[in-house]
């Protein structure tokens, strides 16, 4: 079942994810992929930090299911990364998908080196703090959006969002439905150059 979910999430646009849900639960624009061709489509398995601490990112990738997306609450810090290259292969390694993050990362040219898809306010030098702390599974949130723990997530180029599980079926069935609209919308207007451009302004410009 999640399986067939996540194929066809991972082959719809965001934007029409986006149209499908209204856009609520889209996740702040400054969290941005660190590679342009980075895309990711499953399951939110949640980490809430402490300040500047990193250690219960490790706590999540010993509990990881794979296809796993972690999504880090580090409430904005951009000052302490919460993983680096190291971290990032352990994930990588057990099969989870990526990572969303609210905070920054360290080690960027390694991230894109081994592809492996992270979404984060942007990068540091400085590590995460090893004090301990922190949550796995419970409820976060992510670039001004609440994350339960098995949420589905999609992200981009254009951006991430954020479906309730109790949702997907639904935005699933709309995003798709508007997929295909405007497939037909852009046959319309654009099959015949000049002259069906012309059609389709004079016919939806009042
Ligand atoms: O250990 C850390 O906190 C981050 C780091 O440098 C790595 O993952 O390579």
């Amino acid at each position: 079942m999640t399986l067939r979910i996540v194929e066809r999430l991972v082959v719809l646009p965001t934007t029409a994810i986006s149209d499908a849900t209204g856009g609520h639960t889209n996740v702040a624009a400054s969290i941005k992929p660190v590679a342009d061709h980075f895309k990711i489509a499953g399951r939110a398995l949640t980490v809430r930090l402490p300040d500047g601490e990193n250690g219960a990112v490790l706590e999540a990738i010993s509990q990881a299911e794979k296809g796993d997306i972690l999504v880090i609450d580090a409430k904005g810090n951009t000052n302490r990364a919460v993983a680096g290259d190291f971290v990032m292969q352990l994930a990588q390694g057990v099969g989870v998908q990526g990572f969303v993050v609210d905070g920054v990362i360290r080690d960027l040219a390694a991230a894109r080196a081994i592809d492996f898809p992270v979404f984060a306010l942007g990068t540091t030098v400085a590590a995460g703090n090893k004090n301990g702390g922190g949550t796995v599974g419970g409820p976060v949130s992510v670039g001004g959006v609440a994350v339960q723990n098995g949420d589905y997530i999609v992200g981009d180029i254009d951006g991430v969002i954020v479906i309730p599980q109790k949702d997907i079926q639904q935005i699933i069935e709309a995003a798709e439905a508007k997929v295909a609209k405007d497939e037909a919308r852009e046959h319309e207007a654009l099959h015949n150059g000049e002259a069906s451009i012309r059609a389709y302004l004079a016919k939806v410009v009042k």
